[in-house]
């Protein structure tokens, strides 16, 4: 359905819905509420591009253009707890369960190194104490059944083709450790940065993976926007920040706090515009 084809009366109201700042996802709930059919979710998607000119938002894949609050990916039913327009970030319930937390865990302690960060400036991958102080490890793609499982459904559920995401990454962090705020993205303008964007071009998006609730801080802050995300044992958070123009979104602006007491372990998936050919690939 076209925006221009609805009544006179909805159209005003979805304008003035917009105006006052809320969220397509409440909108289009709304409009559904009141009896309007499924397909006037693609309206309100073409009236918002057409005032949000498609350079100032991020890629967004069908599947994520969703209103229900419980989808399927792949093989599991997953909630729908927390969205956000701009930035884009969607925070998903009962993603991974208890069982796939604690195996994810369990194969990665054996193979945890400190974790290193991409040097801007000269390409290199650095171990740096004022940045990050976490542990990690990565799988391999496919590595084993339950690593396949997993890819799978995050590509149902985001809609990134499994070819296009990186290898999970594992983090671990004891008392006291964080990860300073940073974008996931690879800023263009610095030289370091051309050898990972020539291993699948630009990241547009990201998925936290929960793996345990950790007792006393240890959440995903953004700071430009004041969004505090609390882990919560198999819950996922994703966000989005990139388009095939070279807009990025510097709102998503993030880290890890602060681990108070407890750990807080975590499997991050990064989202790329072309096939990865990374390490680990
Ligand atoms: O620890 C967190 O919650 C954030 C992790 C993160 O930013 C990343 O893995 O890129
Ligand atoms: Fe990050």
């Amino acid at each position: 359905m076209r925006f221009e084809n609805l009544h006179d009366n909805t159209q005003k109201w979805i304008r003035a819905a917009v105006n006052e700042g809320h969220p397509a996802e409440a909108i289009i709930y709304t409009l559904h509420t009141d009896g309007h059919p499924q397909d006037i979710n693609e309206a309100v998607y073409q009236y918002l591009q057409e005032i949000y000119p498609r350079e100032q938002s991020p890629l967004i894949p069908d599947q994520l253009r969703s209103t229900e609050s419980t989808r399927f990916a792949y093989d599991k039913e997953v909630q729908v707890l927390l969205t956000l327009d701009q930035p884009h970030v969607i925070l998903f319930g009962d993603f991974l369960s208890s069982e796939e937390c604690d195996q994810i865990v369990a194969d990665s302690k054996p193979k945890l190194r400190p974790s290193t960060v991409i040097n801007a400036v000269s390409g290199s991958y650095d171990t740096d104490n004022q940045i990050r102080t976490s542990y990690g490890s990565s799988f391999k793609r496919k590595e084993n059944d339950l690593v396949k499982r997993v890819e799978k459904r995050i590509s149902a559920l985001t809609g990134c083709p499994e070819k296009h995401a990186e290898p999970i990454q594992i983090l671990n962090y004891a008392p006291g450790a964080e990860y300073k705020p940073h974008m996931d993205y690879f800023d263009p303008k610095f030289s370091g940065n051309a050898n990972v964007l020539a291993m699948g071009g630009q990241r547009y998006a990201t998925l936290i993976m929960y793996l345990n609730d950790v007792d006393v801080g240890g959440s995903t802050v953004f700071p430009k926007i004041g969004l505090d995300i609390l882990p919560r044992k198999g819950c996922a958070l994703y966000f989005a920040y990139a388009n095939q123009n070279g807009w990025l979104d510097h709102r998503t602006l993030h880290g890890g706090s602060p681990v108070i007491s407890g750990e807080k372990w975590i499997a991050t998936k990064w989202m790329r515009f072309d096939k990865y050919t990374g390490p680990l690939a």
